[in-house]
């Protein structure tokens, strides 16, 4: 259907960020005979690995973007994280670049306040009560508003980077300096979010693609310092949690347009299911969907995003993941516990291969399949507390 990769008949893919989750985006790719292309802003991350070519460039910067991206020509943009230039994607995608799912999706999801925004405002969706601020002073004032304790978040910033719990009116200057450090582009504008007390917290995966909109089975997770520790698929919830809950992923994701898969994020609570936020690429969650589904959510987004149809997705067996996350700074460490963690039954490990260590950076994930979920959480658990991030003393 499409010529071999180098050949001028190719078709071409582009990822921009080259994470862990990318990484599986560009195998499943390279599955279909894809020429890829792995972007990020260091060198030797996961994605550039497997992908057929490589660059390092600040994806924040609009005219590094464009340039790269005019000399590449891809017939596929695919951003990996929500820290990109995005404005410049919009240009690209005027000038008949496709940007996946489309250019305003990721301009909207990059920051907090564009798709709090629009899911609150314009769909009316529910979320948690909000304010945005740009000064201390303005965060005092969210604060005293929306009370405490409430969530304080850099706009643009991932994986709980600058977010922190507000238990009382004095805590608003720690806050501050959090997100300030946190916040993964210069900017000073945070989002102060009401204290949801949730039962669970779920990610809806929601692919859109020529065969219309699939739902995968819910992933429950447990997340710790806003990041996620743990996920197991399927989580268990009522027939009108589900129903609600495919309501408002498939409003939001409508919305956004374009195909490709989208990590809905949804907090289940005693008065209904609120929208927290939504990824318009493979989430972080659903890295269990490697043991769990017969197309991952790896190879559901590749297959969308080519404009390929897409079966209901089938849960093969139940299944859980577990993270394995550095503690310290440094270049010189091993992982090491691999071979005890594959001993557990049904287990699988992936080992990133990140060139660099730092505290709270994820560096691996535990896979379980089980009869039954709780099985799978608990092998999955086990194995990743195997693992370990192994500092080599005389090298740092
Ligand atoms: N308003 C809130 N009330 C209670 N808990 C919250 C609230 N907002 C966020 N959290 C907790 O923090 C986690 C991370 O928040 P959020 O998803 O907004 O951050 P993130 O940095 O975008 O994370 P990721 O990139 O991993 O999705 C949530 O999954 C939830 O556990
Ligand atoms: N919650 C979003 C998320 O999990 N994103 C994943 O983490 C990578 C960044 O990791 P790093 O900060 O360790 O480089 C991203 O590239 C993506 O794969
Ligand atoms: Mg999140």
């Amino acid at each position: 259907m499409w010529g071999a990769p180098f050949s001028s008949q190719s078709r071409k893919l582009l990822l921009l960020g080259s994470g862990e989750l990318g990484k599986e985006v560009i195998i499943e790719a390279q599955r279909l005979g894809v020429e890829t292309v792995a972007v990020d802003r260091y060198a030797d991350a996961p994605a550039m690995g497997v992908a057929h070519r490589s660059h390092v460039i600040d994806m924040l910067d609009a005219e590094a973007l464009k340039k790269l991206i005019r000399a590449e020509k891809p017939d596929l943009i695919v951003p990996e994280i929500e820290a990109i230039a995005t404005h410049a994607l919009q240009e690209l995608e005027e000038e008949g670049f496709l940007v996946v799912p489309t250019a305003r999706a990721a301009r909207l999801t990059m920051d907090r306040e564009g798709i709090r925004r629009l899911a609150a405002e314009e769909l009316g969706l529910p979320t948690a009560d909000y304010r945005f601020a740009d000064s201390l002073d303005e965060l005092r004032q969210a604060v005293e508003i929306l009370g405490t304790p409430c969530v304080i978040k850099p706009i643009m910033s991932s994986s709980g980077k600058g977010q922190s719990i507000c238990r009382k009116p004095e805590d608003a200057e720690s806050c501050w300096n959090t997100a300030l450090e946190g916040a993964r582009a210069k900017g000073t504008r945070v989002i102060v979010e009401a204290f949801v007390t949730f039962e669970s917290e779920i990610t809806l995966l929601t692919v859109r693609s020529v065969s219309g909109t699939v739902f995968c089975p819910p992933i429950g997770h447990i997340q710790k310092d806003g990041d996620y520790v743990e996920s197991w698929q399927p989580h268990h919830m009522s027939a009108a949690q589900l129903a609600e809950a495919e309501g408002i992923a498939r409003a939001v994701t409508d919305q956004l347009g374009g195909f490709g898969i989208f990590g809905v994020e949804l907090f289940l609570t005693d008065h209904g299911v609120l929208f927290s936020e939504v990824s318009p690429r493979p989430h972080d969650t659903g890295m269990v969907t490697m043991v769990t589904q017969d197309l991952s959510e790896f190879a559901l987004h590749v297959r969308a995003i080519l404009g390929f149809p897409l079966d209901p997705v089938h849960l093969l067996s139940p299944g859980a993941s577990a993270t394995l996350k550095a503690e310290t700074a440094g270049q010189a460490f091993r992982v090491t516990g691999i071979g005890e963690a594959l001993a557990l039954p049904r287990t699988q490990v992936r080992v990133f291969g990140k060139p660099e260590i730092r505290p709270g950076r994820r560096m691996a994930v535990a896979l379980s399949a089980a009869e039954d979920v709780e099985i799978a959480r608990t092998a999955a658990k086990q194995a990743a507390s195997m693992l370990k991030v192994e500092v080599i003393e005389d090298e740092q």
